[in-house]
């Protein structure tokens, strides 16, 4: 095989979370030799020799196709990489990586906005790497769902579509199916979207209010992630697919879920430093951007508004509850 084909067959994987693993296991269940780079030699040695991601996905074996490294040079063994840690640390790792990478295409996997610069992470990733094609993958998929070999589909966008659908076909195995499209902004829309709405509806569960309540917030939360993408130039028809309405429902009606269950914990009355107990909930860190980005385009999203207040610590969750039940009443579609 020669080195080009070698790379054209070669994932790397960035992050060993409990997504990047999972990931890492997906593409070789879809025939690839999978690169699973971790920022820690320690925990990447061990990941090596037991095969178990013991600290993120205990007890799910690792495919024999993957190798863990920890040495950043690795990276560049590989075509297409995913990039598989917190949206917050997206440019930071971008930053270290990008004297390793040529002619790679990338996948951002990371769901939520950047903070303070309240970017969304294709444009992070354009900034930092302004020769790579520049691919997002989203969709309803828990990590050890997927680690397992579980089924699921998701979205996998690129603006160049022809682009979009090679990658789709690299990544896709027999149980996890990836769908493409054009439509970047609305992919990334989605996922990061989602986990803020999701920690909505976490707190409605955990503050009691009832089955009811939650799916009509899930819906009016829906609406507003559909106004949002409008604004922002996100096609209809993508939220309304995997990336959209397919993780909202997932995300928001599982306690499985971190950002579900971080909502549920401070509609149980925790803060919001004792709600996350350890574990990221992307939603917590996006809210404030989304906020930002919705009101430089009037948009109207209290529901999202609602939980930027009580992560912030601006309102405790009754005000929020309070404050969205007292809304004018309007037109459904507005
Ligand atoms: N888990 C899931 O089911 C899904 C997650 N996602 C998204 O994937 C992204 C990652 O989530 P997930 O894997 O679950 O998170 P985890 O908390 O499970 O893992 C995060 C990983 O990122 C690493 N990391 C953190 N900061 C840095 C950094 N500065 N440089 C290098 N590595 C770093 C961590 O390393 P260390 O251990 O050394 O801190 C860890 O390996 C999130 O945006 C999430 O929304 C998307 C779909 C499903
Ligand atoms: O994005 C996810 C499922 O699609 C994972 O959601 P959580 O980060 O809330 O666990």
């Amino acid at each position: 095989m020669s080195v080009e084909s070698g790379r054209a067959n070669r994932i790397a994987v960035v992050g060993g979370g409990s997504w990047g693993t999972a990931l890492a296991n997906a593409a070789a269940c879809a025939g690839r030799e999978v690169t699973l780079w971790l920022r820690d030699p320690v925990g990447a040695i061990h990941i090596q020799k037991t095969r178990d991601n013991t600290r993120y996905l205990p007890g799910i074996p690792l495919h024999d196709q993957v190798q863990v490294t920890s040495d950043e040079g690795r990276v560049s063994e590989a075509g297409t990489i995913l990039l598989v840690t917190p949206a917050q640390t997206v440019r930071e790792v971008l930053g270290q990586l990008s004297p390793h990478l040529r002619d790679t295409a990338l996948v951002l996997c990371a769901k939520g906005i950047e903070r303070g610069t309240d970017s969304f992470m294709s444009d992070v990733a354009a900034e930092a790497m302004p020769s790579s094609t520049v691919a997002v993958l989203s969709g309803p998929s828990f990590a050890t769902d997927v680690a397992r070999g579980l089924p699921t589909a998701v979205t996998l966008a690129c603006a160049n579509g022809a682009e979009a659908a090679r990658l789709a076909g690299l990544i896709s195995g027999p149980a996890f199916r990836l769908y493409h499209t054009d439509d970047v902004r609305g992919v990334e829309i989605g996922g990061a979207g989602k986990n803020v709405l999701a920690i909505a509806s976490g707190i409605v569960a955990g503050r009691g209010l009832g089955e009811s309540a939650r799916a009509a917030l899930i819906a009016r939360a829906f609406a507003e992630l559909m106004r949002f993408s409008k604004a922002y130039g996100g096609r209809a028809e993508t939220l309304m697919g995997l990336s959209g309405l397919g993780d909202l429902v997932l995300t928001a009606s599982s306690t499985q879920s971190r950002n579900f269950a971080f909502g549920d914990r401070l509609g149980r009355g925790a803060t919001p430093e004792k709600a996350a107990g350890g574990k990221l909930a992307e939603g917590a860190f996006t809210a404030a951007a989304l906020i930002d980005l919705a009101r430089a385009r009037d948009v109207e999203m209290p529901i999202a508004e609602a939980v930027a207040d009580v992560v912030s610590g601006v309102s405790d969750v009754d005000g929020v509850v309070a404050r969205l039940l007292a809304r004018p009443l309007k037109a459904e579609r507005d």
